[in-house]
């Protein structure tokens, strides 16, 4: 599903020179439930930035299902990113002013579905991630563990392909991260591909794969299953 080769990423400012990606290559297959791991700086946001399609690498080449994307422009990245990746922050991301409801439903309006199949299917999701009862309720009303299930649903609403978490259990306490862990563990079974930067060598467990990353580039790939 995800090819990389030499994927190359290098932030100038006026005075300095980052090399955030370093000829970074791997591989992730559809199916699979990978962790990228590594310490602060070694460029997993940034990897993560360019694998959502919301940045572009400088050099290299980024297989996306066999279609060369590393240098779409943003209207084609955009495009692409909608119909197949779904997105899990550590600070859940979700907008303040929307019910829950109206959080989960915003990818489908972006996507152009119309109102009543939009209705059905935010429901089925919200059903399915047991927050159906607060689907009226502002984020702010919600515990975090529930902000992060609405999260989820907003990801898989419109049936990704692909799920990128950025650390997702981050801002949560150990139960509420578990119950996560699970809900990703659960979608990866019924097909989605994930991609979890994590600092926690518990969560990585749900994964199959670790990928470890080191100024850059990647270090080691251990299997886990
Ligand atoms: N917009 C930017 N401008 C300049 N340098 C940047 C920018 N974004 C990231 N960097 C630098 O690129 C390198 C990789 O950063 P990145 O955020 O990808 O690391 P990370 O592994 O996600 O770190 P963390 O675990 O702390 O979130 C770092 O040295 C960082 O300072």
């Amino acid at each position: 599903m995800i090819k990389i080769t030499e994927l190359q990423k290098t932030y100038r400012t006026e005075e300095v020179e980052t090399i955030a990606l370093n000829k970074l290559s791997f591989e992730v297959k559809e199916g699979e439930f990978v962790s990228v791991m590594g310490p602060s700086g070694c460029g997993k946001s940034t990897l993560l930035n360019i694998l959502g399609l919301l940045d572009d690498p400088d050099g290299g080449s980024f297989l996306f299902n066999g279609i060369e994307v590393a240098h779409f422009n943003e209207r084609k990245r955009a495009d692409l990113r909608k119909r197949n990746i779904g997105f899990v922050f550590q600070s859940f991301n979700l907008i303040d002013e929307l019910t829950v409801f109206e959080n989960v439903e915003l990818p489908l309006i972006y996507l152009g579905v119309k109102g009543p199949e939009r209705k059905q299917r935010v429901e089925k999701v919200l059903d399915k991630m047991q927050i159906m009862h607060r689907r009226n309720h502002y984020p702010q009303q919600l515990s975090g563990g529930q902000q992060q299930r609405v999260a989820v649903a907003r990801a898989v609403v419109n049936n990704p392909k692909l799920i990128l978490a950025d650390e997702p259990t981050g801002n949560l306490d150990s139960s509420n991260g578990n119950e996560v862990m699970t809900l990703l563990t659960d979608l990866n079974e019924q097909g989605t591909t994930i991609i979890m930067v994590t600092h926690s060598e518990h969560d990585s467990r749900y994964s199959h794969r670790i990928i470890r990353m080191l100024d850059g580039q990647t270090v080691t790939e251990n299997i886990l299953i």
